[in-house]
């Protein structure tokens, strides 16, 4: 009987998911001269780097640029034709690495961390039971630390006729290689707007159907506006106040999918792309086994431990927690998750736990940025000024009109976009900023700094932006701030 028990093998920290926070957090503890094991049951990498982040922006890359090229006189009369599909699907298929996870695990072996493919369970306080691809079990002992960086998956809507229809999810959207004739889109959050603005481009005519009152309702207000008449001048119908009842698929695989709205409207396509949240990845992982709920987000403190276990060996980092569900927020918890997990294995008591010290996650609560790929772009970080009043602050709001700024002017002709600051009047400095418009993206960085440094305002009036460039709006902002004029025509 013997020869019939899994076999027992002993780290200092077991990771469940090699998404970029698991990644990270393996690495970063290894560092530490802790043995680690990772396990991942796809691909080394995780949904950002096959089914997210990476190929929706290979997608979106080439429709911002035919854009831009097009909004230049001089440039615009060497446009000659539409984005080439194929060619940008291939771009695509290159920055997944055709789905395949060689490189990735290249850098796990040279980076010291066992990878040990297979679906992990918990089995019991600090053990992992992992199912291997060839049928056989392994169970994982940690010595000290076991953390759940198993991601999230795309939730769709349990509507009658759903499932028989086959419908599109995130996954689907970042790795087609075909644009459907009409494809409907259900949901205006982030995963919405920009996989219609990609697929727009790339030949589909698209539908977006909104069950809110307008896109990005987390955002700035005027950040799904203007992207809502984006979309509309590439030809994207936006129905808002619009929610599917039913919805059925005609036929075989190439029959049309008929959607029932709320009003027994029918409206038809050839594909439909559910793009409403995400639900964690927990349900198959033996929670129960911890006395925790299967299914649910994992409520973590800020060193990422999970809080309702005690003994404090389980961690959980990434969309697992349901702090921010962003690649980059979730390696910024690994990196911290991973510091404290090591300091803790080494016996050290003391650990710098206020806010924004090395042992603490601040930056996913208080400063998190954000890009939305779409054409324009939005940028931002921090509150809006809806969620700065909500929390009672007294704050500030600053607009401008981004199309006045000389370097905006330069980057296109007739630059559409605007920019806001909200500062926190008793406490002197920025706590949230916006901005929308082509070319935005690399301005996030400056005020996420501004907004994590608690630079006075008095103080940023003293960073001056180059000119002619569009970082020029920061300069036009602190001016209405100051209360002083607009722009002059330089
Ligand atoms: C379409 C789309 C576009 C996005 N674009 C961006 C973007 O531009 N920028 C950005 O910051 N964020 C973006 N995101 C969000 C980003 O993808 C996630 O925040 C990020 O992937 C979270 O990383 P994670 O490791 O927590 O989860 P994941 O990336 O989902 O990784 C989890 C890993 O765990 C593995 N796993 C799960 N369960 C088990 C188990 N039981 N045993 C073993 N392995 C397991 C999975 O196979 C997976 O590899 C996007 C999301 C979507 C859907
Ligand atoms: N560029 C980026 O940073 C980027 C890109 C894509 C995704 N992401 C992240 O991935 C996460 C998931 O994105 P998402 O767009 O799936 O989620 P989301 O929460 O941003 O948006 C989902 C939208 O669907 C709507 N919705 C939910 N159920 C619905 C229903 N039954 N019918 C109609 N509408 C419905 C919601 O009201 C919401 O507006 C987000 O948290 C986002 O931060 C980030």
């Amino acid at each position: 009987m013997a020869e019939d028990l899994p076999e027992e093998e002993t780290y200092d920290v077991v990771v469940v998911g090699a998404g970029p926070p698991g990644e990270v957090l393996a690495g970063r503890v290894a560092e530490a001269g802790l043995r680690v094991a990772l396990v991942e049951n796809e691909l080394v990498g995780g949904e950002c780097s096959y089914w997210a982040c990476m190929p929706s922006k290979a997608l979106l890359r080439p429709v911002a640029a035919l854009t831009e090229a097009r909004e230049v006189a001089g440039a615009r009369e060497a446009v000659t034709g539409a984005l080439d599909a194929r060619a940008v699907f291939a771009r695509r298929d290159g920055f997944t690495s055709h789905w395949q996870d060689d490189g990735q695990v290249r850098w796990v072996d040279s980076a010291g961390i066992t990878l040990v493919r297979g679906r992990g369970r918990l089995a019991g306080p600090r053990r992992v039971a992992v199912e291997t691809p060839e049928g056989g079990s392994r169970v994982l002992t940690a010595l000290h630390a076991v953390a759940v960086c198993t991601g999230s998956r795309a939730v769709v809507p349990d509507l009658p006729g759903v499932a028989d229809a086959r419908p599109w999810t995130s996954r689907d959207a970042t790795s087609g290689r075909e644009a459907p004739g009409r494809l409907a889109v259900v949901g205006g959050g982030v995963v919405g707007v920009e996989m219609a603005t990609a697929w727009q481009a790339l030949g589909s005519s698209v539908t977006l159907l909104v069950r809110g009152d307008g896109l990005l309702p987390k955002m700035e207000p005027f950040a799904g506006e203007i992207v809502a008449a984006a979309l509309k001048d590439a030809g994207v119908e936006i129905r808002t106040g619009t929610s599917v009842a039913e919805v059925r698929r005609a036929g075989g695989d190439g029959g049309a999918v008929a959607l029932v709205l709320d009003g027994g409207e029918r409206l038809e396509a050839d594909q439909v792309l559910f793009a409403t949240g995400r639900a964690p990845r927990t349900d198959d992982l033996g929670l129960e086994t911890v006395g925790l709920e299967p299914g649910s987000w994992l409520a973590v403190d800020d060193s990422c431990r999970v809080t309702a276990v005690g003994d404090g060996w389980l961690y959980a980092v990434g969309d697992a927690n349901h702090r921010a569900l962003l690649t980059h927020q979730g390696k910024y918890q690994a990196r911290i998750a991973g510091d404290v997990i090591a300091a803790r294995a080494r016996g050290e008591g003391r650990l710098d736990t206020r806010p924004w010290g090395a042992h603490v996650a601040t930056a996913d609560s208080e400063a998190v940025p954000q890009v939305v790929f779409t054409v324009p772009e939005i940028a931002s970080v921090g509150l809006t000024a809806a969620e700065a009043e909500r929390q009672g602050r007294r704050t500030r709001v600053v607009d401008y009109d981004m199309g006045q700024v000389a370097g905006a002017s330069l980057f296109a002709d007739g630059y559409r976009g605007r920019a806001r600051l909200v500062v926190d009047e008793d406490r002197g400095h920025l706590v949230g900023a916006t901005f929308v418009g082509p070319g935005v993206a690399e301005l996030l960085q400056s005020a996420t700094v501004a907004v994590v440094g608690e630079v006075p305002m008095a103080r940023l009036c003293h960073a001056v932006p180059s000119y002619p460039t569009i970082s020029e709006v920061w300069l036009w902002l602190l001016e209405a701030y100051r209360g002083g004029g607009g722009s002059p025509a330089h």
